[in-house]
């Protein structure tokens, strides 16, 4: 049974429509990128994805269910989001915020186990945020508030993780121990879906790539087949150079000059 099966999506923000027709099946369990302009629907592939928005047309499956027939706990407990960043005006700890990835295991009015304490503090160490764990969420920067968000949806235990650029506000050191992180969650049985605005990002973690172009999504499959000049030229509108990461094999992307000047500064 497909973890993940997506027919024929269609979805519209009032008079737009943003995704145009999204099909799509995934059998294992993988680190899966989605590249693609600014606007090109991304974020709003997620949200229907995770149930936040439904779809005009079309079809989520999880594990053969749809899911339009989840319950909200239950949707928790399959699909873990970790949202762009978030300021939230409330004051919330860090360890707070984690131990809510827990609700979907409480009954009403239930208080937290023990079990939900060492889940909790083992989030926050994997992702480095136990130091955190007594500070207001408010209080951190846009990197760590990242991290803490991470740390909730692990601590979720779902069995697909989406993640909407989860590194884009981490420095270069965190953004490789997230992603290594979320490459190893792959390996331990859960469907990492993840949009990166970094393509090289995406060629050295992702097993697989969708780039998306206006609501749809014109080429899939490995980073070496899918990263290739013309994917890119037709997805980003930009002459590129590929060559070959030394370390991982994959493409490596750079913008081409194209025959323009440097901006020359004195
Ligand atoms: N709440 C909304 N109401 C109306 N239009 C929206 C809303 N959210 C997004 N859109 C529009 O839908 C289109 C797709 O947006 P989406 O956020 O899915 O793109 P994206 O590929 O994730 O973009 P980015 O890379 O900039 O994050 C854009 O044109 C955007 O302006």
């Amino acid at each position: 049974m497909a973890i993940l099966q997506v027919d024929n999506l269609h979805f519209s923000y009032e008079e737009k429509e943003v995704l145009k027709g999204i099909d799509f099946t995934i059998n294992k369990n993988m680190v899966l990128g989605i590249i693609g302009a600014n606007g090109s629907g991304k974020t709003t592939l997620l949200k229907n994805i995770s149930g936040y928005l439904k779809p005009a047309a079309g079809d989520v499956f999880i594990l053969g269910k749809n899911i339009k027939d989840f319950t909200i706990k239950e949707k928790a407990k399959y699909i873990g989001y970790v949202p762009q960043d978030i300021v939230y005006d409330f004051e919330f700890s860090c360890y707070d915020m984690v131990m809510m990835g827990r609700i979907p295991y409480l009954k009403r009015f239930q208080l937290e186990r023990k079990e939900d304490r060492d889940i909790v503090r083992e989030c926050m160490e994997i992702t480095n945020t136990w130091q955190f764990k007594d500070k207001s969420i408010k209080e951190l920067s846009g990197g760590e508030r990242q991290r803490v968000y991470i740390a909730r949806a692990l601590a979720q235990k779902a069995r697909i993780l989406l993640m909407d650029e989860p590194v884009s506000h981490l420095d270069i050191k965190y953004q490789v121990e997230i992603l290594s992180l979320v490459k190893d969650l792959s390996l331990k049985g859960i469907l990492v879906i993840v949009v990166l605005h970094d393509i090289n990002l995406a060629s050295q973690f992702c097993d697989e790539i969708f780039i998306m172009k206006e609501g749809k999504i014109i080429a899939s499959g490995s980073p070496g087949n899918v990263l290739t000049l013309n994917n890119i030229k037709s997805a980003f509108s930009i002459d590129v150079e590929v060559f070959e990461n030394p370390i991982t094999h994959t493409p490596y992307v750079i913008p081409s000059l194209n025959g323009k000047e440097q901006l020359k500064v004195v």
